[in-house]
């Protein structure tokens, strides 16, 4: 039996956080390949070692004063250090991590850093091998992984390696650039460790004993999951369910090998088994429910346009020449709505809109802002009848206007769009009516 086990931020942000760890790695001779990442949060109010480095990076390449922070990211280490006891010092590293900051060295290296210093000293404190995530997890020259390449290599490198410490977030490109993977990346780490060594079982520890109905920071005390598809899993991540990166699950769905979310403070519960498929019917009729807020529609409305071929995808061109994805696009027969990211969107409005006009003439074209899409998930919607008419009935009830309703063919999921101040009124309105009123 061999184990990947990752830990997240929230499991090494202090000496004491890393002690629960080692005696949790201790207690399993299986869990041989060790994933951290940079340290945390140490209560609500504390900045994430990442964020520092960010900062701190930025104001050193334009010639800012930089050095309160980076003293302040030094100390966070020093902590650790000093509340293990460890016989070792990284003086160096930080004044190569400083001279490659002045050397604009790009801001993934300098995120990459606090993963990279975390996995020295957890190697430290374990006693045993260090492996650097940079000579084996490449990325291509436009940052994007290359799966087939890194697996081959992390294959090949780990093959005689009886236990490890390889540090998340990070690899590098073919020319060597140090590269990182969206946020939450240390994820993604595991997975591809996993998959290189065919581990048995993916463990993933964190802050909450798996994952929850909802999100425990909306709802007090949500239902826990105690299995769930990658599919579901992909959806609710996408959605805003922070506790598993969404593109985790891709290198493990390669091998068919289960993820177990744990909780570092809680080693005994049994947490979340994430499963390619499971006979076991979950405990209700959705899995899990999670929501974005910061969305945008735009509605583009022309009569009889459902009998002009092509126009959707004219309209839809509109949008990919300016490089916006798009979220949603429900439609009817004289109208047509495209969601999309607010944030990205904003800067390109006046372009699309004229794009918009000159591609296909609408009568209208407008746009509503300040919209929360609300993913409602589960592989026993298919089974049970009614789902959306319950889901309708939920937010009625609750006063809570619905802007669009989007159900999937597949029947595994249900996007409810509704203005961001309904959005925990929401949330809250379909777990009532799901789970609490029959738990
Ligand atoms: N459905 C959910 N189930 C569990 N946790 C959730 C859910 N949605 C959001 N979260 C949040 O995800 C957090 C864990 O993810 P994250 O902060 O990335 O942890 P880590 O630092 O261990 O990687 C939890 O503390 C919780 O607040
Ligand atoms: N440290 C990185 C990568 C990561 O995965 O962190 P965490 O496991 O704490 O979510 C981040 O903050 O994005």
């Amino acid at each position: 039996m061999i184990k990947v086990v990752k830990f997240g931020g929230s499991s090494l942000a202090s000496a004491h956080q890393f002690k629960k760890v080692g005696d949790i790695i201790k207690s399993d001779k299986s869990r041989r390949f060790v994933v951290p990442s940079a340290p945390g949060k140490r209560n609500p109010k504390d900045e994430k070692v990442t964020d520092l480095l960010y900062e701190t990076y930025d104001l050193a390449a334009e010639g800012g004063a930089y050095k309160k922070k980076f003293e302040k990211i030094k100390a966070r280490y020093e902590e650790i250090i000093d509340g293990l006891s460890l016989n070792m010092n990284l003086d160096h590293e930080f004044a190569k991590i400083e001279e490659e900051f002045l050397n604009k060295a790009g801001r993934e290296y300098a995120a990459s850093r606090g993963e990279y210093l975390n996995g020295l000293i957890m190697a430290n404190y374990l006693g045993v091998e260090f492996v650097d995530p940079a000579e084996m997890i490449f990325f291509f020259e436009d940052g994007t992984f290359d799966a087939e390449a890194t697996n081959v290599e992390v294959a090949a490198r780990l093959e005689k390696v009886s236990r490890a410490v390889i540090p998340g977030f990070y690899g590098s490109d073919h020319s060597g650039k140090i590269r990182t993977f969206s946020r939450g990346g240390s994820d993604i780490t595991g997975s591809i460790v996993a998959r290189g060594i065919r581990a048995d079982l993916y463990e993933n520890w964190t802050d909450v004993s798996g994952f929850l109905v909802a999100d425990p920071r909306i709802i007090p005390n949500p239902e826990p999951i105690e299995s769930i598809t990658y599919k579901e899993l992909r959806e609710l991540a996408y959605m805003g369910a922070s506790v598993l990166h969404e593109d985790a699950i891709f290198p493990v769905r390669k091998e068919g090998i289960p993820i177990n979310i744990r909780n570092t403070n809680k080693p005994d519960d049994k947490g979340t088994m994430i499963v390619e498929s499971t006979c076991k019917s979950s405990k209700f009729t959705i899995t899990g429910i999670a929501g974005k807020k910061g969305f945008c529609a735009i509605n583009v409305d022309k009569a009889m346009m459902n009998s002009e071929v092509g126009f959707c995808a004219r309209v839809l061109n509109v949008f990919a020449e300016n490089d916006i994805s798009i979220e949603h696009m429900p439609s009817g027969i004289d109208t047509m709505t495209v969601l999309v990211h607010q944030s990205e969107f904003e800067e390109h409005e006046q372009q699309i809109v004229s794009g918009i006009h000159r591609a296909v003439a609408p009568d209208t074209v407008e746009m509503e802002s300040g919209l929360a899409l609300i993913a409602i998930v589960g592989r026993g919607m298919k089974a049970n009848r009614g789902t959306a008419g319950r889901i309708f009935s939920a937010l009625a009830h609750a006063r809570v206007n619905v802007k669009m309703i989007d159900q999937g063919s597949s029947e595994l999921n249900i996007i409810v769009g509704v203005k961001e101040n309904d959005f925990e009124t929401t949330i809250k309105a379909i777990y009532d009516m799901f789970v609490k009123s029959v738990s």
